[in-house]
């Protein structure tokens, strides 16, 4: 039996359960630099836990395409995880609640151009899918010296499609 779901364009309220959307939608929180630039302040809920530092990584991955086979599920029980994209591409965000300790049904989100997501802390999720090259993104996460990474393989897969 073939499992499929269908992706969403990604807003703040769908994505509220699960992390922050971040994007310049609406008016800016501050206008800062002699009235240069918008400042859209402190969106994003970041957790590193007690042991932890935050960490700026830039990431280099390959773009997939859709139909997607979402094969592995991952959470970070000690951290939150933000993707910001470096370039104007829209990407796949999937993400799925927690059913006593394994994911339940997967959602598939559509970003558009320029938006960004923080999951938070715990939150099951596909592992970073951009749909375009370059699949360019700066990734603020969790540093420590402890295991910050639990995977659940999905067999059958889910089919992903727009
Ligand atoms: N492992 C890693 O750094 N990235 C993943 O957690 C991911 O969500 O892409
Ligand atoms: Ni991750």
């Amino acid at each position: 039996m073939t499992r499929r779901i269908t992706t969403r364009p990604l807003t703040a309220r769908r994505f509220a359960p699960f992390g922050d959307v971040l994007d310049c939608a609406g008016e800016p929180d501050k206008i800062i630099n002699a009235g240069l630039c918008g400042r859209y302040h402190d969106r994003a809920t970041l957790d590193f836990g007690p042991d932890g530092r935050a960490g700026i990584s830039l990431f280099n991955a390959t773009p997939r395409s859709l139909p997607y086979a979402l094969d592995l599920l991952e959470r970070h029980p000690q951290g939150s995880q933000a993707f910001i994209p470096m370039t104007e591409h829209p990407f796949l965000v999937i993400v799925a609640p927690d059913d006593g300790g394994r994911p339940g049904a997967p959602l598939a989100f559509l970003t558009a151009p320029h938006q960004g997501i923080n999951l938070h802390r715990g939150t099951w999720h596909g592992v970073l899918t951009p749909l375009f090259a370059p699949g360019l993104f700066a990734v603020v996460d969790r540093i420590g010296d402890t295991p910050n990474l639990e995977e659940f393989f999905l067999d059958p897969p889910y089919i992903v499609a727009a």
